[in-house]
């Protein structure tokens, strides 16, 4: 998303799981993603993210807003982390009863964060994550909600602040097309 909105050129490398035995190897920690740059690598995706962000000026317009953003941005993996379980079972990478995952996991841990997203949402004023306009952390937000949206529609609907955040990010000029043609794809 960061190189489509920065009009930059390049290679999305998808590693299929035939290849990903020879490809573990020759990455930095044995994982993905990986940003390859004029033959360099750099691994973890907060690390890539930042990187590109403040190349292209999505990091925030100074010190203190850009700080405040990976705040939002840890605060947005403590989440992620907590509901790990709820998203390996809705990705298929895990069994288990999906409705319990759902009532157990999911939701009470959706019910405490989305509404301080919305929060942080309406102090900025902007309609963006950051006061002075879209960010990476904004991307990384909308990119999740839209996954967690296809597991629990539901949950979303009583939440339409955070889909219509989404939505303004998805539909940036710089971004509208490529996030069409990716949805078949995107989980
Ligand atoms: N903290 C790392 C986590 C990376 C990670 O867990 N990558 C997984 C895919 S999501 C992976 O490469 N798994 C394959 C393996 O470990 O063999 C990041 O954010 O980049």
């Amino acid at each position: 998303m960061i190189f489509q909105y920065a009009g930059q050129k390049f290679e999305d490398h998808r590693v299929s799981q035939q290849e990903w035995p020879t490809f573990k190897p020759k990455t930095p920690f044995g994982q993905l993603p990986v940003l390859e740059v004029d033959g360099k690598q750099l691994a973890q995706s907060f690390a890539v993210t930042r990187y590109l962000a403040k190349k292209f000026g999505l990091a925030g317009k100074d010190d203190w807003e850009s700080a405040q953003l990976d705040s939002i941005a840890d605060f947005q993996k403590d989440f992620e982390n907590e509901t790990r379980k709820y998203y390996l079972m809705m990705a298929g990478f895990a069994s288990g009863d999906k409705e319990i995952a759902y009532k157990e996991i999911f939701n009470p841990a959706a019910e405490k964060h989305f509404p301080v997203l919305n929060k942080l949402l309406k102090e900025s004023g902007s309609g963006f994550f950051g006061k002075s306009g879209p960010s990476w952390v904004d991307f990384y937000i909308s990119d999740r909600v839209t996954t967690y949206n296809g597991f629990a529609p539901e949950f979303f609907k009583k939440h339409p602040e955070i889909l219509a955040h989404a939505d303004r990010i998805h539909n940036l000029p710089q971004l509208k097309d490529y996030i069409k043609s990716r949805k078949q794809t995107h989980i």
